[in-house]
Formats: structure tokens, sequence, C-alpha cells
């Protein structure tokens, strides 16, 4: 480099410095505020959650707002869910349980949601993560419940019908699947393993690119990763973080029928989240079994000028037609208009259940 460079240089990454500096001290002022809080929190409310899933909405939200830039404000998100993450750390570790091993989409769902300051532990499958967090083994668990080209998960939309769990949050990421293997190429790959999802998620591009690879099921792609890892005759569908964690080589990436492959998670715990103002509400409905019921169960919230942003259906196994109907609506519970119309839901409901109320992401 030449003088006059290093000279413009010089000053500036001194600049940098000093303000790191800066950075520094000031986040280790607020994490003793927080342990302050937690000291607090302590005195109050022995025992009680250390998250407080609306505060850390409502934080990262004000200073998105409030960001002047040119720190770009997608950045906050995950620059605070770190500072955040930590500080509550110090308070008290959250455990977050998920679908593993690692790598798995739900693991990184669960890191951009609650931070890498926690302890993870990964199940085998999503009744495991709804059992370990009703076992008080984790604080929270994240499962995915809707993915944009599959649709619902269904085995979620069970298990939150019969769990005494509330959800707490949401986080939606962008779904790339990679095709993987030990050599990085195709040669003596007779099979490709993935979960049902996945494998549904890219199922025209193994027709056209593949057609003749037995396709196996396994309990989560980033399982079918680490299959791949002992077995040269196995390809995985994962993320690409699956392969890194697992040593795999990428055969083809971006392999998902379509490029916007979006998947929704539900943090789920046994805690109450209050309202932020930017919140949403879930609910499970079933109605009679007679003409217009579905047109008269909804009636309520059109009548509170509440807004629906999800309807989806689940047969309720009874051999008769019937389904179970899950709502979300945007509101908190405690929102007068959505209070209201709640009440009015579950007089009409032949079954109600409300699953939570928590800030949209
Ligand atoms: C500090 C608190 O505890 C936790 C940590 C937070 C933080 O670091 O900002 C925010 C909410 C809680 O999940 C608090 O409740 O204010």
């Amino acid at each position: 480099m030449d003088n006059s460079l290093q000279n413009q240089l010089l000053p500036l990454r001194e600049r940098i410095d000093a303000l790191d500096e800066q950075i520094l001290a000031l986040l280790n002022q607020r994490a003793q505020a927080a342990l302050d809080v937690g000291k607090v929190k302590q005195e109050f409310d022995a025992g009680g959650p250390i998250l407080k899933p609306e505060r850390e909405a409502s934080i990262i939200r004000r200073l998105q707002g409030a960001n002047q830039g040119p720190f770009p404000s997608q950045a906050i998100d995950a620059v605070w869910t770190q500072i955040i993450s930590a500080c509550r750390g110090l308070e008290s570790v959250l455990t977050v349980a998920y679908l593993g091993p690692q790598g798995s989409f739900s693991e990184q769902a669960a890191l951009e949601q609650f931070g890498n300051s926690v302890e993870k532990l990964r199940c085998a499958s999503f009744d495991e993560v709804f059992r370990a967090v009703e076992a008080g083994q984790a604080q929270v668990g994240m499962v995915p419940v809707e993915n944009s080209t599959e649709g619902a998960v269904n085995r979620t939309l069970d298990l939150l019908l019969n769990s005494p769990l509330k959800v707490l949050g949401e986080r939606s990421l962008s779904i790339h699947h990679c095709l993987m293997t030990q050599s990085g190429n195709m040669q003596g790959v007779t099979r490709v393993m993935a979960h049902p999802q996945a494998l549904a998620q890219c199922q025209s591009w193994l027709t056209l690119h593949h057609p003749g690879l037995i396709r196996d099921a396994a309990s989560s792609n980033a399982e079918a990763a680490r299959i791949a890892a002992e077995d040269p005759t196995v390809a995985a569908i994962a993320g690409a973080m699956a392969a890194e964690a697992w040593g795999l080589g990428l055969v083809a990436s971006g392999i998902q029928d379509d490029p916007q492959n979006r998947t929704r998670f539900l943090a789920v715990g046994a805690i109450d989240t209050l309202p932020t103002g930017h919140d949403k509400t879930s609910v499970i409905l079933a109605v009679p079994n007679r003409a217009g019921a579905v047109y008269d169960m909804l009636a309520p919230l059109a009548d509170n000028g509440v807004s629906m942003t999800r309807l989806e259906s689940r047969p309720a196994r009874t051999g008769q037609w019937e389904y179970y109907f899950y709502v979300d609506l945007l509101g908190h519970r405690n929102d007068p208009a959505v209070t209201k119309a709640l009440a009015d839901l579950k007089r009409r409901a032949a079954f109600f259940k409300e699953l939570g109320s928590y800030p949209i992401q």
C-alpha cells in the first residue's frame, strides 16, 4: 500500500477502534443493567420466566424505527438479538428445544429468534420438542408450522391442539435446499434422503435431474445429512449449514421447486406474552357440521373489525368430515376488539382453544 493510502486509513481505523471500545463499555453497562433486572425478577417473581418476548420485540422495533442509518435496519434485528441473548444469558441461560441434529433449519430459526447465548436441546422429533418444553427441560421450543410450497406442517398443528404450551413468537426463514454427498458428486449414489417436507419441496427438481434415485424419508434434513456422512450411497437434501456441520460436499444448491420457498416457525413455551402494539393471536376452532357453520364462525371477526391472516383446516379424526380450523388474527388477546371477537368465537364454536398472542416478526 502506498503511503498516502495508509495515511488516510490510519486515522479512520483509529476512530473505529475508539468507537468499538465505547460500544464495548456500553455493552457492559447494558449487561450490568440486565443482571440488575434479573435480581428484581428474582425478588418479585422467583422461579418466573426470565424471557420476556414482548420486551425483546419492542426493543428491536423501537431501534429499527429510530435508526437514521447508514447502519442497515435489517442488521439491527440480528445484532440486538445477539446482544439481548447475551444479556439474558447472564440472568439465566435459556434452553431452546428444536428438531436436530446440528445444522437443521429449526436450529437456524431458533438461533435467529433467541440468539446464540442459549443452551441447545436437539430433539429427534417435533413430539419430543413439545415434550421437552412441557417437562421443563427447555423453556422454549421452535417448530415449523407452515411452508410456502407445501402448506401446513401437520404434525405441529396436531401437537399444538393437544399441548398446554402457548405460542410466544414467530420467525420466517427463506429455505434454500441443497443436494449433498460425502464426495460432493453423485458417483455411486442410489438414494436421496430428507424430511418428507423437503422431499416434497424439491420433487420436480429431483424428477428432472435424478429420476432414478430412491427417495427415502428421514426424521429431519440434518439427520439425512448425518446419514449421508456415514454412507457414500446416500445423498441428503438439507440446508447449507448441514453440509458444513456434517462435512459434506454440495452437489447442487437452490434445488427447491419454488425459489421463494419460506418456512414459518413458531416459538412455544409456558409463557404468556404481553401486548407490544403489533401482535398476532392464534386460535383453534371447530364448528358444528351444518350449512353455513364456517361462515357463522368467522362472523365475529368481521363484526369486531379483526383481520384474519391465516385459516388452515385439519381433520378432527372422527371419520365424520369434521375439522379443526387454525386461525391467526391480527391483534393481541388483550386488545378490546380482539377480546370481544374471541369471546364471540368461543360462544359459537363447538371447540375453542387459544394458542397465544405474540409479537409479529
Ligand atoms: C433484561 C430483561 O430480561 C431479558 C433480557 C432482555 C434484554 O437484554 O433486553 C429483555 C427481555 C428479557 O427477555 C428484561 O426483562 O428487561
